[in-house]
């Protein structure tokens, strides 16, 4: 099992590996801008015309019209009695399951339609999908003699179940089940399935596959403590934000007998393993979800499956978890919605309820004293980076246990005593690069930098005299024909440039622990020539004033959205 993809390599994204990430900027940096250079190339082999998205595929007209929404019915099917069930709240819902989904996508190599080798791929489609503007005269007839049931859209874009009782030209007059009758638009309804099929385990299995339905589903199964359904070739997972005790070696052993075939990451992992193995071809999983929605937790699940699949040997399987406690020190950290969450590079700028991340609690928290004192460590609270949030601790969580916990996964994955040392002093001397700060010296804002404790335990840690760190804090240099001439910094350029030198060292040292931690992996085991790539990376968030980290972060899981449409979706129906 490959973790991280080499970095040397060149890969085409979807067809081979993909990269499992819990990452800060520094990984984000390379592995995400191959990703996207990646992707970008691929782009640009598939589309004639190089800066626009390529147009939908055309669909032969003969296959362009959806199926009617009027059809014949399942032999189990029942209808709803007059109103059905007004589902009061369902939509105060509808937002906080969005930010409680996430989706894996499996890529099964072969079979998918990436790449070059497009093949059809095993999708059945339900034979009642229906559209929205299918409900047309004779459908809105044949709803309202057969009193079935229908969602009706309100004003701020909730769904509720109704019935529908007459219609007039293109409005309807929907009964809901508290008695009111709404007149709304035939745009504003859309049909509801028979209650037969409530909590149906695969989406595609609806009778009418709207938003309205799959969120009933989907909200029905989750009522019931089902997380896990499938929309055809994915698995949607609902965080339960609770234990559900649905994991662990019986229920591996379970889904590794096939004992059972609900939905579930082992069942699919399960899957993709079976492929490599008895097809020769890379798998890619990846995973996808808003920030919070479990992607990080879903694939420490499916990790914990593969490895307990792998070779057998307890020995890899704890390297692997180990593994997986460095990148999540180092790489996620406490966001508004999230305790743990992966995040892009946040190591100078912290907002009010978040915190930078974990490993710098952790040091100043855990440390003994006489570490503390080689580092010149004091508490979390005095350094500036983490200080200019008024969140230092999270609820629950004991920095120095899991610091202890962190040196126990050094040990185990083989980073020695003193690579240990020196990732701490690194540690440490970002967070006096925080401290440093700057005295203006002239009316043009120029500065230089204060002399103090910040200055010379930053210098020290960093291995130079306080001198050189003070000149490249405070100068700059520009080449001129003949001579280089060193230029004062104002206030701005300076501090921009020592939270510029903190975040590249930070970022410098997650590229070389990642690298440690895949020599440490590679130790134990035999080389295959196929591999399961997972990727989960940080998600999606939109806040009232968003930065640049949203902006990264949105980006890069938009890019990564588009290309899923494109290739599982557009070219289906091109396929279809
Ligand atoms: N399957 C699960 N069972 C129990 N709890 C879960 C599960 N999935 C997620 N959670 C809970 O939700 C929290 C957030 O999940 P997670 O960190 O995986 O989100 P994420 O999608 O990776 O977020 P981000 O994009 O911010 O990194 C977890 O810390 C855990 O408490």
């Amino acid at each position: 099992m490959s973790i991280y993809k080499s970095p040397t390599k060149s890969h085409s994204f979807f067809e081979e590996e993909m990269v499992l990430s819990a990452s800060p900027c520094s990984l984000t940096r390379s592995s995400l801008e191959e990703m996207l250079d990646s992707l970008r190339r691929k782009d640009e082999d598939e589309d004639e015309k190089k800066d626009s998205p390529p147009a939908l595929p055309s669909r032969p007209a003969s296959k362009a019209r959806l199926p009617p929404a009027r059809r014949s019915l399942p032999n189990n099917f029942k209808v709803c009695n007059g109103g059905g069930v007004v589902d009061n709240g369902f939509n105060d819902n509808v937002e906080s399951m969005r930010k409680e989904t996430s989706t894996c996508f499996e890529y099964k190599a072969r079979e998918s339609s990436f790449g070059r080798k497009r093949v059809k791929m095993d999708i059945v489609e339900s034979p009642y999908v229906a559209a929205i503007s299918e409900l047309d005269t004779d459908t809105v007839s044949y709803f309202i003699k057969m009193k079935l049931s229908v969602w009706c859209r309100q004003p701020r874009g909730q769904w509720e179940l109704g019935s529908m009782q007459s219609t007039s030209g293109e409005e309807v007059y929907v009964l809901l089940s508290n008695g009111k009758v709404l007149n709304l638009a035939t745009s504003e309804i859309v049909p509801a399935n028979p209650n037969i099929l409530d909590g149906v385990d695969n989406l595609i299995k609806l009778a009418y596959l709207n938003e309205p339905s799959v969120l009933h589903n989907l909200r029905f199964r989750y009522s019931q403590e089902m997380i896990y359904s499938k929309a055809g070739p994915i698995l949607i997972a609902l965080n339960p934000f609770k234990d559900l005790q649905i994991y662990g070696n019986n229920y591996v052993f379970t889904y590794r007998q096939q004992l059972v075939d609900s939905p579930h990451v082992y069942g699919m992992i399960d899957a993709a393993y079976n492929q490599m193995m008895s097809d020769e071809v890379n798998q890619s999983i990846v995973i996808s979800g808003e920030s919070g929605s479990g992607k990080t937790e879903t694939a420490k699940i499916a990790i914990q499956y593969l490895a307990s699949l792998g070779s057998g040997s307890s020995g890899t399987t704890n390297d692997v978890l180990q593994t997986n406690c460095i990148l999540e020190t180092f790489g996620n950290a406490k966001t508004s919605v999230n305790d743990n969450s992966t995040r892009f590079s946040r190591v100078v700028q912290v907002a009010n309820g978040e915190r930078s991340y974990h490993v710098l609690y952790q040091l100043c928290a855990g440390s003994s004293s006489s570490l503390k004192d080689r580092l010149s460590l004091r508490a979390a609270h005095e350094y500036k980076y983490l200080n200019q949030s008024d969140c230092i601790t999270i609820g629950g969580i004991d920095d120095a246990i899991n610091f202890h916990q962190l040196m126990e996964a050094f040990d185990a994955v083989r980073i020695c005593k003193e690579d240990q040392e020196l990732i701490f002093k690194v540690l440490a001397a970002i967070l006096w690069l925080g401290n440093i700060s700057f005295k203006v010296t002239d009316s043009e804002n120029h500065i230089e930098v204060v002399g103090d404790e910040a200055v010379t335990s930053a210098a020290l840690l960093m291995g130079c005299s306080s001198q050189d760190l003070m000149a490249a804090l405070s100068t700059h240099k520009v080449q001129s024909d003949k001579d280089t001439v060193s230029k004062s910094l104002t206030l701005l350029q300076a501090i921009e440039t020592r939270d510029a030198i903190a975040k590249f060292i930070y970022s410098s040292l997650f590229e070389w622990l990642v690298q440690q931690l895949n020599k440490s992996l590679e130790v134990n085991e035999k080389h295959t020539e196929k591999s399961i790539s997972i990727l989960d990376f940080y998600g999606f968030q939109s806040f009232q004033k968003n930065n640049f980290e949203q902006f990264c972060i949105n980006y890069a899981n938009e890019r990564l959205q588009q290309h899923f449409n494109r290739h599982l979706f557009k070219l289906e129906q091109e396929n279809a």
